[in-house]
């Protein structure tokens, strides 16, 4: 070990015989020399001259001794800074014992490798620099005049690992053992802000992005290239970017070489140095498969099973439904689950200004908004659209629908409001055109739309143009949507042009093939109604439309779930098999059709059983309409062991007056105890939802009377309203909310006059509290009996405050 008034000549010189043998990539260093002034121009041309390897290291070193300490300590630090490509893994521990001076060891910015790798690098710098531009400047086109400034805002990722939702399905009738407290803070998924596009650019592990359509899985990706290009280069590295449903040029077998030169970008000189320092410094490369629904190119398969670049970083995003097939279990799942509710409101301020207030108030747009996507589609819309001019758009569709008529309008040299539809017919053909196209390349799984040939200027405005490049000198152009979901869209448009095929099309979703067609469907549902603002009846005669859609809704329900057919029907109406109620929720909100609403949850026999779901803002909303539109009945509504954040909460307080408590879980326990004829209230979920709603409604300052009339109208038996009360103050008290505790007084003063209490559950410290603060005493009823000495001890000191105890 070097001690530290060590001298570097003399550490050079101790080790020179290693050293002779064990320097690689002697340009590098004579380079850095140079650059740094230790040799002047004819002493690097008389090293390059030597013939041999070794020859070069001796005169090297022969030259550097020679020009005393000074030379020395630099020609260390250049070895120890770039040692991973100019010295030998042997020496590596050698050259981290030398005692450099502390104040000079990371300053410099030294040559990592040969020129034209560095070359390289700046390239594909600018590179990731302009494909982030590109981006940015494509989603401003949606926006007229006042553009804003778009960039990225905080999304919440999600690194805990949790499966997505098709697959907690799976495992959705596995009781949880996780304590209660442990198990609350799952459901609600916060902003845990420790996960950052920077934070996972550092990572050294390869990482699966997954997230719902538009959630922000490619716009994250072009923060990480944007961010990696802004980084201080003084390390040699590489990111590739390839857009998977861009690159029909990425063939079966094409080699590495193509892929990374001929589909991303290609060297200027050295093209071969350059191949041979990233497949031996593999772990200086992140490369980025963007959209992956699956590994169809072999030598995008090698590379993400570690064939080939075994030590590069892999990101590879997908949406949901492809993840199974993708997930190694080895790479870091990271779910992209949007903004959060303060970036909603940071992004709406900041792209719509003065207008922002027409979406904050609108609870169903603020929960839309929670997707991206759709966040930037209403800010485009709002953009442009005057409160007086239009109903405000709710659903998904109606956004999109608002999107296309605004993009025809601006093209259409100013057509006033009143004459769209007109000119929306006169435009009928090239936009039908469109949708096929649209279709076509949907059901093919791509955005190229190699066969679209429409020049019409309207048309165009929905599309961007893609170069591909085939052989070295050609470049064929294609078009592709700004984004993949209004491709979705248009898709849908075109299936109700043509109802025959949508038949097929719900086959096809049940295969694992082509079961994104899936996505289309509630489009549909919105097209469907006759509802304004309308884009199809200036597209499809309008009995065709209705045509569709009197057998629509039945038909999918009967093709996805025919388990369910209505009871006249069929006999039974349960084969234990699961029913995504999310998915049909969300359909039945586009529909906006509320006798739809009350057939589907007659064929479930009002029973909700959404226990296990990972329920998104936007999904809750769907679910709090639905079962809004059950007038004569109240629906069982299990949310056991499911996942969802204060947003989602919110959307479910609106339809608590429809609920009564669940019925146990599993739809075959169900039809078991439906036999024995014996129902067992689910009293968790129940409490569950209470806990959250309350949680939602006091901190966020919704009605409390409407809480309290809610809490008093779920439970006509009020036995448990006392133990979760007393629950949700013990919470309060833990998070330190005292402003709450007043409200909650008053909800306790309100309570039934008998005070049922579980005092098994540890509540007579919490109890005793509660009634010090309460005026009048209480009839007390104990339900449950702890025998714990200390726990007995402080129920006592409540009987002062108990003017009867049973
Ligand atoms: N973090 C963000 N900040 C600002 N805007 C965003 C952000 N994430 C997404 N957006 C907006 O939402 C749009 C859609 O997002 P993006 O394309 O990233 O979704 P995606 O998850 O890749 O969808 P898909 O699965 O359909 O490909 C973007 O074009 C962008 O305008």
């Amino acid at each position: 070990m070097a001690c530290t008034t060590q001298s570097a000549s003399e550490y050079v010189r101790s080790a020179r015989v290693h050293l002779e043998r064990e320097l690689k990539n002697l340009s590098v260093i004579v380079e850095n020399l140079y650059q740094q002034g230790v040799f002047s121009d004819e002493e690097v041309s008389e090293i390059k001259a030597e013939k041999h390897d070794f020859e070069k290291n001796r005169n090297l070193l022969d030259s550097v001794r020679s020009k005393g300490e000074a030379a020395c300590y630099e020609f260390l630090k250049i070895i120890n800074m770039t040692r991973k490509r100019t010295l030998e893994k042997t020496m590596h521990y050698w050259i981290s014992c030398f005692p450099f001076r502390e104040d000079t060891q990371m300053d410099t910015n030294y040559l990592q490798g040969s020129r034209p790798c560095h070359q390289y690098q700046a390239k594909l710098k600018s590179k990731a620099h302009k494909i982030s531009n590109e981006f940015w400047k494509s989603n401003k086109s949606l926006f007229e005049e006042n553009k804003p400034d778009l960039s990225y805002s905080s999304l919440v990722l999600d690194t805990q690992g949790s499966p997505s939702p098709s697959k907690i399905k799976k495992f959705k009738n596995k009781k949880s053992k996780m304590s209660r407290p442990k198990k609350m803070k799952t459901y609600i998924p916060e902003d845990r802000s420790e996960m950052s596009p920077s934070k996972l650019l550092e990572l050294n592990e390869d990482i699966l992005l997954v997230g719902e359509p538009g959630i922000g899985k490619t716009t994250l990706s072009h923060e990480l290239l944007k961010l990696w290009a802004e980084r201080d280069s003084k390390k040699l590295d590489y990111m590739f970017y390839f857009d998977m449903r861009e690159t029909s040029h990425i063939t079966k077998d094409m080699s590495l070489e193509d892929l990374l030169f001929s589909v991303f970008s290609e060297p200027d000189e050295g093209k071969e140095e350059v191949l041979k320092d990233i497949k031996k410094y593999s772990d200086n490369v992140t490369i980025i498969f963007d959209g992956v629904t699956h590994l169809s190119s072999s030598v995008v398969q090698r590379i993400v099973e570690k064939d080939l670049l075994p030590d590069a970083k892999v990101i590879v995003t997908c949406r949901p439904d492809d993840e199974e097939d993708l997930f190694s279990g080895d790479s870091l799942r990271v779910e992209v689950k949007g903004f959060s509710e303060q970036s909603v409101r940071t992004y709406i301020a900041e792209t719509l200004g003065e207008e922002q207030g027409n979406v904050l108030r609108n609870v169903e747009l603020l929960t839309l908004c929670h997707v991206p996507m759709y966040a930037l589609m209403v800010a485009a819309c709002f953009s442009f659209q005057t409160p007086e001019d239009s109903p405000q758009p709710n659903s998904v569709t109606e956004i999109y629908i608002n999107i296309v008529r605004h993009c025809l309008q601006i093209n259409s040299n100013k057509t006033t409001n009143r004459h769209l539809d007109l000119f929306i017919k006169s435009k009928r053909e090239e936009i039908l055109s469109l949708a096929e196209a649209a279709f076509h390349a949907t059901e093919g799984k791509t955005v190229n739309m190699t066969e679209f040939q429409c020049k019409d200027s309207c048309v165009l405005s929905f599309l961007k143009t893609l170069d591909n490049k085939v052989g070295s000198t050609k470049t064929v152009t294609t078009y592709a949507f700004l984004h993949y979901t209004m491709q979705e869209f248009f898709a849908a448009l075109w299936l109700l042009k043509n109802p025959d095929k949508i038949k097929d099309v719900f086959q096809q979703c049940l295969t694992e093939e082509k079961k994104h067609m899936k996505h289309l469907i509630p489009f549909m549902c919105r097209l469907l109604t006759e509802e304004s603002p309308s884009l199809m009846k200036c597209l499809i005669p309008d009995q065709q439309l209705k045509k569709t859609s009197e057998w629509f809704l039945e038909e999918m329900i009967n093709t996805f779930s025919p388990h369910l057919c209505k009871k006249d029907e069929a006999g039974t109406d349960d084969s234990g098999l699961d029913v995504d109620i999310l998915f049909y929720c969300q359909c039945l909100y586009e529909s906006q059709c509320p006798e739809q609403c009350v057939d589907f949850l007659d064929r479930l026999d009002y029973d909700l059983d959404l226990s296990g779901e990972s329920l998104s803002p936007y999904s809750c909303c769907a679910v709090a309409y639905v079962v809004n539109q059950s007038s004569k009945r109240k629906i069982w509504l299990n949310l056991e062991g499911s996942e969802l954040s204060e947003q989602g909460m919110r959307r479910l307080f609106g339809c608590l007056q429809n609920v009564q408590c669940s019925r146990t879980t599993n739809r075959g326990v169900r039809l078991q105890e439906q036999e024995q004829c014996r129902w067992t209230p689910e009293r968790k979920s129940k409490q569950l939802l209470l806990d959250l709603c309350l949680k939602a409604a006091l901190h966020k300052g919704e009605s409390f009377h409407d809480v309290v009339n809610t809490l008093f109208s779920l439970f006509s038996v009020n036995t448990d309203l006392n133990n979760i009360l007393l629950d949700f103050y013990q919470h309060v008290v833990s998070e330190r909310s005292l402003s709450v505790i007043p409200k909650l007084v008053t909800l306790f003063q309100s309570a039934p006059a008998v005070w049922s209490i579980n005092l098994s559950e540890r509540k007579s410290s919490i109890l005793l509290e509660v009634l010090k603060l309460t005026s009048g005493k209480k009839q007390v009823k104990l339900t449950g009996c702890s025998h714990e000495e200390s726990e007995v001890r402080s129920f006592l000191q409540c009987l002062p405050h108990i003017s009867q105890l049973r």
